[in-house]
């Protein structure tokens, strides 16, 4: 089977072409393939398939000819993956089965369609305005850090540190507790420190995340839109540029009511076959 791979920001994905909706992708398939010593290895899955072909997208096949179906490295599904979804369209222009009209190219999701602007070297994607909820706590060895649930499609607890505790020095091995009642369906979880001004955002913080069904990763975009998200808020404002510094580099965050555009690099690093008899022996 071919497979291309990609990253944005240091989030990584293997991109399974299957135009027609013919690949019986399962979770042991994409949990092999995500595995960095026995696969290709990966945060998740992309299967590129036509909108039209899949049960889940086809009512959106007239908005959206392509349908990003995101599978996390464990094999668990997810509404939406903001880093995904740019490679995804990296991956659609690189190869032709895709051209933006007027600079932009609608990608369905579990989480509905959304738009896509592409850059020479940086790809942007409007998440949509992410819906900011109650409090809640995240628990890290004795740490109890408090936080801000927040709706990107998939689900955030984004955890401002107090500046008592050092952003590098917190252990993410293993995945912070969390309130399963507020969060029946896991949480992504992001702890953020600020940082000093930059040119061009009016605000700049430092994240690293943990996230359900792949760990800690190197970014997360839906995680920066909730990040960017509480930051304005905490800030005062409900628009406003913010610099999120993930580990994989830098994300830029553009806000306002209606819309959260995150933008960065997307690059694709290697195209190639993969025996899927052989993966799952
Ligand atoms: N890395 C992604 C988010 C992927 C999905 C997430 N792990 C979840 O289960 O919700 C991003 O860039 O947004």
């Amino acid at each position: 089977m071919q497979f291309s791979k990609g990253h944005g920001t240091g989030n990584d994905f293997v991109l399974l072409p299957d135009p027609d909706g013919q690949l019986d992708l399962t979770p042991s398939i994409v949990a092999a393939l995500c595995d960095r010593r026995r696969g290709i290895g990966a945060d998740g899955v992309l299967r590129v398939v036509r909108a039209a072909k899949h049960p889940e997208a086809v009512a959106y096949a007239g908005a959206a000819e392509w349908f990003m179906d995101y599978w996390n490295a464990d094999g668990s599904l997810a509404e939406m993956c903001g880093n995904g979804t740019r490679v995804f369209t990296r991956y659609l222009i690189s190869t032709g089965l895709a051209a933006p009209v007027g600079g932009t190219l609608p990608i369905v999701t579990r989480s509905g369609v959304v738009r896509a602007e592409v850059g020479s070297a940086e790809i942007g994607v409007d998440l949509g305005a992410p819906r900011i909820g109650g409090g809640g706590v995240a628990t890290l060895g004795g740490l109890t850090l408090a936080g801000t649930a927040v709706d990107c499609g998939n689900p955030h607890l984004v955890c401002v540190l107090p500046a008592s505790i050092d952003l590098a020095g917190l252990d993410l091995a293993r995945s912070p507790g969390f309130d399963s009642a507020l969060f029946p369906d896991g949480v992504n979880v992001e702890f953020v420190s600020s940082a000093p001004p930059v040119a061009g955002a009016d605000l700049h913080v430092l994240m690293r995340v943990y996230e359900r069904g792949s760990a800690e990763t190197l970014s997360c975009g839906s995680g920066a839109c909730a990040v960017a998200a509480v930051a304005l808020r905490d800030a005062g404002r409900t628009a406003g540029v913010v610099a999120v510094d993930v580990p994989g580099g830098r994300l830029t965050l553009t806000l306002d009511e209606q819309s959260c555009w995150l933008a960065g690099p997307a690059v694709l690093v290697a195209h190639g076959e993969i025996d899927l008899a052989a993966l799952t022996a």
